[in-house]
């Protein structure tokens, strides 16, 4: 049993630059969390700290109930935002080396590598040096390179970024397999649709702070929702004065911000229907992207 790794009021400071203010949040046994936030906001300092690449200034990392330590970080399961392969060795022999490096015997190394490269779709590269590999295919050896000894934490640094949309879904595929077996993994990204896509929950920091933390959809109902009517008279302010509609943007498609415990949609279509034809009545939340928009330059 993982248990849930804790990040607990992490500050770090780089000279005059905070990179992290009280940094908080938990992944938990099971769950994908994604990690997200401008350049610079502070997340490769967050995960260099999770790792024990780089030491915080204060707070505490927790695996289970445990401060993590240099038993429970060979644990983790880590891809680096610099990606640290070496690029004149063989893709096979470097999977094995570091498996090795984790403790597995040499058959088991071996498997391992055999494992992750053709689950990965890097298996006919197994005898190529690294190097030699495109950009999308090292970081899939990356990956391979971070689940090679069967890790009970994932922390990934922005894996998706620079793949392509097949290595895209094999990626989110095996990060899904993994939080399956009940093993906690975070990961940071700037492609926003994916997130919204995998996550379970998502963190948004900016400046070094968590700015905002929950489910998905829970974050974006946060954000209001929005009623689009199409077809009313643009000068008729029909829906004026309607329970739990809080402001209204007439135009030929009219957007109504309402809250979403108040409103009764049928009224407001009654009440458009009074005024001319309707030719379309949807309802919308704002997208991950919306929300990050306004968390960040809040
Ligand atoms: N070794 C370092 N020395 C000095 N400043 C650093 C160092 N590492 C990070 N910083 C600074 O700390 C802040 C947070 O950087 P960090 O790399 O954690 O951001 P990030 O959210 O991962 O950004 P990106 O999305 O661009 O990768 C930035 O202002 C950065 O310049």
């Amino acid at each position: 049993m993982t248990g849930i790794l804790a990040v607990d009021g992490l500050h770090k400071r780089f000279g005059d630059v905070i990179a992290l203010r009280d940094m908080t949040f938990d992944v938990r046994p099971g769950e994908i969390f994604g990690f997200v936030g401008s350049n610079g906001a502070g997340k490769s300092t967050t995960m260099r700290i999770i790792l024990g690449v780089l030491a915080a200034d204060s707070g505490e990392v927790r695996l289970g109930d445990k401060p993590i330590d240099l038993v429970t970080r060979r644990k983790i399961g880590y891809m680096p935002e610099e990606r640290g392969l070496y690029p004149k060795m063989k893709v096979g022999e470097q999977l094995q080396f570091l498996a090795r490096l984790h403790g597995l015997s040499a058959a088991g190394a071996l498997a391992s590598a055999r494992h992750w490269t053709d689950r990965l779709g890097v298996a006919a590269r197994f005898d190529d040096n690294v190097g030699d590999l495109s950009l999308g295919n090292q970081q899939r050896v990356q990956l391979a390179a971070a689940l090679i000894h069967d890790p009970t934490v994932l922390v990934l640094d922005e894996p998706f970024s620079g793949l392509d949309p097949v290595a895209v879904d094999v990626m989110s595929e095996v990060l899904q397999e993994k939080a399956g077996e009940g093993i906690p993994v975070v990961f940071s990204s700037h492609q926003l649709d994916l997130v919204q896509r995998l996550c379970d929950r998502v963190g948004i920091v900016a400046r070094g702070e968590m700015r905002a933390i929950g489910a998905v959809d829970d974050l974006r109902a946060r954000g209001g929702v929005t009623l689009e009517v199409t077809g009313p008279p643009t000068d008729r302010r029909w829906a004026d004065g309607l329970p739990g509609v809080l402001t209204a943007d007439y135009g030929p498609t009219t957007a109504l911000r309402v809250d979403p415990a108040v409103v009764d949609d049928q009224q407001v279509l009654a009440a458009a229907l009074t005024v001319g034809p309707i030719h379309r009545f949807t309802t919308s939340t704002p997208s991950l992207t919306d929300l990050f928009r306004e968390v960040v330059t809040a």
